[in-house]
């Protein structure tokens, strides 16, 4: 034994066979692939996780969320910088709203002017959430011509020249007392005229019987303009701001009439306005009273009833809205959905010495401005804090963007419960067994999922009205309504109905 032993030899690896060379190359190769595999995998989830954040991000811009926590707005109007906006942006930033003038993912259009021949494209593409303060064909109601030529109840007779003049000249032959005025579409310079003094050949014009014998106040002639609000068409949902009205007073007495002094007849830019007026002057400035209740104070007075007025201005501002809705539609429906668009207007009336009410314009962009009247600049911001809360636009619940967020959070604001109705009709095995009876189609198994939206729609307004009043579909308490629901399309009848059936739970909906 030698005392330092040899290392022991170490072992020699065998010599590889082919095979097995082949497995131990392939081993090292499928080595490095799954390595590469590995790899390629996590570099594409991190991009598609970056993907990801990219299109969240891209969702949340195009829902309208800015980061900001704020809702946006975008204004088309000409000269808008000069301020006759400003109560509008005063109350859509109180409502959380910032304006975005570059930006097409807007929450509300404020369009001073009609917006859908410029802007069709976009117009023509709106996401769900967004909201345009007018319908297309709007024009239908708001021009000039079209409404006074429209032979509704309450617009005094109106003819078309050249067209109608036959017509014309024979309405006048038969109303030989009658005086009229001569209108074009801008309507500026209108002018009592006998028949013979009427251009019957000037283009583009109309002639309109004249309401005379007006309501007067202190010696003054008047008109009122009631701010109406469409929110919806096909089903019709009109309001009126109840809150007031604007009562316009011609500068000069209107006795001794002369057809010359367009100051006796006409309420123009310089009117006169109501806390000039001695008649109403313990009433709207002394009192407090607004405008419209100024009014009735002095009308009771005077042992009238105010209420045969507005029952009238109702029936009107109804009766011109179911009639036009149809034409409206008919433009709307070249739109992708009828639920981007609502429609905030003035229409003017005057009214006669027994109170019979005459319609005779509807404003499209009525004046917001206070500028000329200070004073008014309450009942304006009224008007459009009512008509934003009626319209949803300054919802309770706090939003970025008007886009629906969390099903749960809808469900609060309404739910089936809310929008059932007829219960003893509902759970009947009439309605048990088929959806054909008119009640029973509102019974929740055959509410449609579009009617069930409309519903949704109807009921956020009436609970956000605030002194908004509903004037379509109409009261059920209202005497002067005489409801016949023959001449209403199937979706308003529909709509009728369910608004009688919550009256019938609860008196607030009558
Ligand atoms: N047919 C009529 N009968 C009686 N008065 C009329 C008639 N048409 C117009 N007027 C008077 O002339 C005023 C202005 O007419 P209208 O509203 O038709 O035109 P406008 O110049 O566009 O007015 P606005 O400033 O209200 O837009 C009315 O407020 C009313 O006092």
């Amino acid at each position: 034994m030698s005392e330092n032993p040899k290392p022991q030899k170490e072992e020699q690896p065998e010599r590889p066979t082919t095979v097995q060379t082949f497995v131990s190359q392939y081993e090292k190769y499928y080595g490095l692939s799954v390595l590469i595999a590995v790899v390629s995998i996590i570099t594409i989830l991190i991009i598609a996780a970056d993907e990801c954040r990219t299109c969240f991000n891209k969702l949340e811009e195009a829902q309208g969320i800015n980061g900001e926590g704020l809702k946006t707005y975008w204004v088309y109007g000409r000269n808008v910088e000069s301020g006759y906006l400003r109560h509008v942006f005063k109350i859509l930033d109180s409502l959380g709203y910032k304006n975005e003038p570059n930006s097409t993912n807007w929450d509300l259009l404020w369009a001073h002017d009609y917006p859908f021949r410029k802007l069709y494209p976009v117009l023509s593409n709106l996401r769900p959430h967004q909201r345009v303060n007018h319908f297309p064909g709007c024009g239908y109601i708001t021009n000039k011509v079209d409404l006074a030529v429209s032979k509704l109840k309450y617009i005094p007779p109106a003819f078309r020249l050249p067209e109608d003049k036959e017509e014309f000249l024979r309405y006048a032959t038969t109303h030989p007392s009658a005086s009229f005025v001569q209108k074009n579409n801008d309507h500026r310079n209108i002018k009592v005229k006998n028949v013979s003094d009427i251009e019957l050949d000037s283009e583009g014009t109309f002639v309109q019987e004249f309401v005379d014998r007006p309501l007067l106040v202190s010696g003054h002639k008047f008109d009122i303009g009631i701010y109406t609000i469409i929110t919806s068409l096909d089903p019709l949902r009109v309001y009126i701001y109840n809150g007031d009205a604007l009562l316009r007073f011609c500068p000069v007495k209107y006795y001794p009439f002369d057809p010359q002094n367009l100051d006796k007849y006409v309420v123009g830019d310089d009117y006169l306005p109501i806390w000039q007026i001695p008649a109403l002057d313990y009433y709207y400035n002394d009192l407090g009273f607004g405008m419209r209740e100024s009014l009735n104070a002095f009308l009771r007075s005077k042992g009238q009833n105010p209420q045969k007025m507005w029952d009238q201005i109702e029936d009107a501002i109804r009766t011109l809205a179911l009639a036009k809705e149809p034409r409206i539609v008919d433009v709307v429906n070249k739109f992708k959905s009828k639920h981007n668009f609502f429609e905030m207007m003035r229409i003017d009336f005057v009214v006669d010495e027994d109170l019979n009410v005459y319609l005779l314009e509807a404003n499209m962009s009525p004046n917001l401005s206070s500028a000329h009247y200070p004073p008014n600049q309450l009942l304006y911001e009224q008007v459009l804090y009512n008509m934003m809360g009626l319209l949803g636009l300054g919802e309770r619940v706090r939003k970025d963007s008007l886009a629906v967020r969390l099903q749960s959070e809808e469900d609060m604001i309404v739910s089936d419960k809310q929008l059932a109705t007829f219960p003893k009709e509902c759970s009947s095995v009439v309605c048990k067994s088929s959806c054909v009876s008119p009640v029973c189609q509102l019974c929740r198994p055959c509410l449609s999922w579009e009617t069930r939206e409309d519903l949704v729609r109807a009921y956020k307004e009436h609970v956000n009205r605030g002194e908004c009043k509903r004037i379509f579909p109409p009261s059920q308490l209202n005497p002067g309504s005489d409801v016949n629901l023959e001449e209403y399309s199937a979706e308003n009848q529909l709509h009728y109905r369910w608004f009688l059936g919550k009256c019938q739970l609860d008196s607030t909906w009558c």
